[in-house]
C-alpha cells in the first residue's frame, strides 16, 4: 500500500487539493492495476491516461497565481487591462552589435508597450561598452531614471534589454522613491505579455506558460520579499515562513515546468505524425513567414479569404492558421496549403524560441517560405536580416524562399520602380496584400518556385496502365510523351508521388535528358529508391483511411 508521501512522489500530477486524498488514491491504483493488466509501462511520461488527467481534470494548483504574468497582477488589482503609464530606457551595447539603429529599437519598443497596454511617458536611453553587472545602465543614468519617474509620478520603467533577476531586483531598490514600489520590466517580460495575451489556442496557451515559467523561476524570490521579512518576528529560526514558501513555489513551478514539456513534447510529435501523412498528399505546404506586422495576415486573407485577424499591433497572430486553397495561375500544384503564423522580432527571447518549437518545426517542414517584408518600413532591410536569423536558427534558411516585399502602396519611391527592381532580383517580388497590386507576379513566381520541387521521372508505361496518365498529366510537366508498341515512354518532371506511383515502371533510356530535368529540381527533391517501399506503405495506409478533412477552398482569381 502506498503511504501519502510515496504517493505524492510517484503521482506528483495527480495530487490535486480539489480531490480527496482518499478518492485520487482509489483512482491512481484503479489506473495503474488497468495498466498493469495491459502490460504498459508505469513511466510518467509514457501513460497518456495520465496526461489525460493533467490536462483535462486537474492542473496541479500553487501557493501563488502563475497563470497571470506578476508585473501585471501587481499594477491592476482586478486583473484588467487597463492602460498604464510607463518610461521606457533604449540601451546601446557597442559589444553586442546590431542592424538597428537605436532610434528604431527605440520606437519599436514603445510599439510593443503600446501593444501590451502601457502608455509611454518618457524615454531616455544610454551607450554603453559594456552592461553594468549590477544595473545594467550605470549609476547617473539610475539616478535620471528616478528624477524622470519622479517628474512624471509614474512607476513603471521598461528595459529594452534582458535584464538578469538580480538586476531587476537592484534596479527595483535602487528606483523606489518614498518607499513608493517601481515595477521593472524587461523587453523579454513584456515581449512574454504580449504573447499571454495573444494566445488563443490550448496549443499556444501551452507554449506561452512554458516560457512565462522558464522566465519566472529563477525570479521567484522576489515574490516573497515581505514575507522574508517576518523571519525575526516570526521566531521560526534562521529561516523565515518566506523562505519554504519559496521552496514549495520552486518545486510547484519546476513540476509544472516539466510537465508542459511532456504537453508540448506529445504536441510536437503529434504535429510530425500528421506532417508525415501530409507528404502522401500531392499539396505542397507554402509558410508566410517573416518579421511582425509585415503583413502576413492580410497577405493570407488577399489570396485565401482565410478571414484571419489582421491588426496594426506587434505580435496580432500566434497560433498558427493554415488553409488549403486554389490559386487560379498555379498548374502543376493547382491547391496549396497556406500557413500563417508568429511574427519575428530582433533579441527575440531565447526562451520563447526554445517554448515555440512546435510552432516553428512547421515552418521549418514547409516546402516552399514566403517571408514577407514591410518595404515601406524605415527598417525594411534590417528587420530582414533579423527574420533571417532566426531561421538560420531554426534550420529553415536554406529553404526553397520567395521574398516578397509588401506595401508597396505605401512605398516612399514611386510602385513602378521598386516592382521593377524586384524582377529584376531572384526570387522576389513586390505586392501590395491590401490593394491587390502585384499578386498575379506573386503567384508567377510561386509556380516557378512551386515547379523546382519536382523531381526527374522517365518511366514506360504498359497499356493496362493507362488509368495512371490522368494523374500524371495533371501533376507533372512531360518533355517526351511517346506511344511504342511495348508501352507509353514518358521524360519529364513531377511530384515526389507520381515518381513513387511510377517506380516500378522506371526506365533509364535517355540518360542526359534525365540529367537535365534532375538539374532543374534541387538535390533534395531527388528520390532514392530506398524510400520507395517506405512510402509505398504510407500510401497504403493513407488509401484505407478516408480521413482528409474537407478543407476550406478560398479563390483567388487573377
Ligand atoms: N498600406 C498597407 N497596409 C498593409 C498592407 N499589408 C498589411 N497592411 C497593414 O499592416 C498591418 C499589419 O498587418 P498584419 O497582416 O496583421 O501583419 P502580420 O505580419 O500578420 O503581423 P503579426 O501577426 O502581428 O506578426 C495592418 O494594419 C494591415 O492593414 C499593405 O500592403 N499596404
Ligand atoms: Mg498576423
Amino acid at each position: 500500500m502506498l503511504t501519502g508521501h510515496a504517493f505524492t512522489y510517484i503521482f506528483p500530477s495527480v495530487s490535486s487539493p480539489s480531490l480527496s486524498l482518499k478518492f485520487q488514491k482509489k483512482l491512481c491504483l484503479g489506473l495503474f492495476a488497468f495498466q498493469h493488466k495491459r502490460g504498459c509501462s508505469l513511466h510518467r511520461k509514457n501513460t497518456p491516461w495520465l496526461l489525460f488527467w493533467r490536462n483535462y481534470v486537474t492542473i496541479p494548483k500553487v501557493s501563488a497565481d502563475f497563470t497571470r504574468f506578476d508585473w501585471r497582477c501587481s499594477l491592476t488589482s482586478s486583473g484588467e487591462n487597463k492602460l498604464q503609464n510607463c518610461i521606457i530606457v533604449g540601451v546601446d551595447c557597442i559589444s553586442e552589435a546590431s542592424d538597428f539603429s537605436l532610434e528604431e529599437t527605440m520606437s519599436e519598443l514603445q510599439e510593443l508597450c503600446q501593444t501590451a497596454g502601457l502608455c509611454v511617458l518618457a524615454k531616455t536611453y544610454q551607450r554603453l561598452e559594456t552592461p553594468n553587472p549590477v544595473t545594467f545602465v550605470g549609476t547617473g543614468k539610475v539616478n535620471e531614471i528616478r528624477n524622470l519617474l519622479v517628474l512624471h509620478d509614474c512607476d513603471t520603467v521598461v528595459f529594452d534589454c534582458e535584464l538578469s533577476p538580480s538586476q531587476q531586483k537592484n534596479l527595483e531598490r535602487k528606483l523606489a522613491k518614498d518607499k513608493q514600489t517601481v515595477i521593472v520590466l524587461d523587453r523579454t517580460a513584456l515581449i512574454l505579455d504580449i504573447f499571454a495575451q495573444h494566445a488563443k489556442t490550448r496549443e499556444g496557451k501551452l507554449q506561452v506558460e512554458l516560457a512565462l515559467n522558464q522566465y519566472r523561476l529563477p525570479r521567484l524570490t522576489r515574490m516573497w520579499t515581505h514575507l522574508e521579512r517576518q523571519s525575526g518576528a516570526g521566531g521560526v529560526g534562521l529561516r523565515g515562513p518566506g523562505e519554504t514558501q519559496i521552496e514549495s513555489d520552486r518545486r510547484l513551478l519546476s513540476s509544472r515546468i516539466s510537465q508542459l514539456k511532456d504537453d508540448l513534447e506529445y504536441v510536437r510529435s503529434h504535429r510530425a505524425r500528421q506532417r508525415k501523412k501530409r507528404r502522401h498528399f500531392e499539396v505542397p505546404v507554402v509558410s508566410l513567414v517573416g518579421y511582425t506586422n509585415a503583413g502576413k495576415s492580410t497577405l493570407l486573407n488577399a489570396l485565401t479569404n482565410a478571414g484571419v485577424l489582421v491588426q496594426d499591433k506587434l505580435f496580432a497572430t500566434l497560433d498558427p492558421t493554415t488553409r488549403r486553397c486554389r490559386l487560379s495561375g498555379l498548374h502543376v500544384h493547382p491547391d496549396i496549403l497556406m500557413t500563417d503564423t508568429v511574427g519575428f522580432i530582433q533579441k527575440l527571447p531565447t526562451t520563447l524560441v526554445a517554448a515555440f518549437r512546435a510552432t516553428l518545426e512547421e515552418i521549418a517542414a514547409a516546402d516552399i517560405l514566403l517571408h514577407v517584408v514591410d518595404i515601406s518600413s524605415p527598417s525594411s532591410y534590417s528587420q530582414q536580416k533579423a527574420v533571417m536569423e532566426v531561421l538560420r536558427e531554426i534550420g529553415a534558411a536554406e529553404k526553397n524562399m520567395v521574398t516578397v516585399w509588401n506595401k508597396i502602396d505605401r512605398f516612399q519611391g514611386s510602385t513602378d520602380s521598386i516592382r521593377l527592381k524586384a524582377a529584376q532580383m531572384d526570387k522576389h517580388v513586390a505586392v501590395s496584400a491590401v490593394t491587390g497590386e502585384g499578386l498575379q507576379d506573386l503567384v508567377y513566381i510561386l509556380e516557378e518556385t512551386l515547379s523546382s520541387l519536382l523531381v526527374p521521372i522517365q518511366a514506360l508505361i504498359p497499356y493496362n496502365r493507362c488509368d495512371l496518365l490522368p494523374r500524371i498529366h495533371q501533376y507533372s510537366i512531360l518533355d517526351v510523351e511517346d506511344y511504342r508498341p511495348d508501352g507509353i515512354y514518358i521524360l519529364g518532371r513531377s511530384t515526389r508521388n507520381v515518381a513513387l506511383l511510377l517506380a516500378e515502371y522506371r526506365c533509364v533510356e535517355d540518360e542526359e535528358s534525365l540529367y537535365l530535368c534532375s538539374n532543374h529540381s534541387s538535390n533534395e527533391n531527388s528520390i532514392d529508391m530506398e524510400q520507395v517501399e517506405e512510402e509505398q506503405k504510407w500510401k497504403r495506409l493513407a488509401k484505407g483511411r478516408h480521413h482528409q478533412k474537407a478543407a476550406r477552398i478560398g479563390t483567388y482569381s487573377v
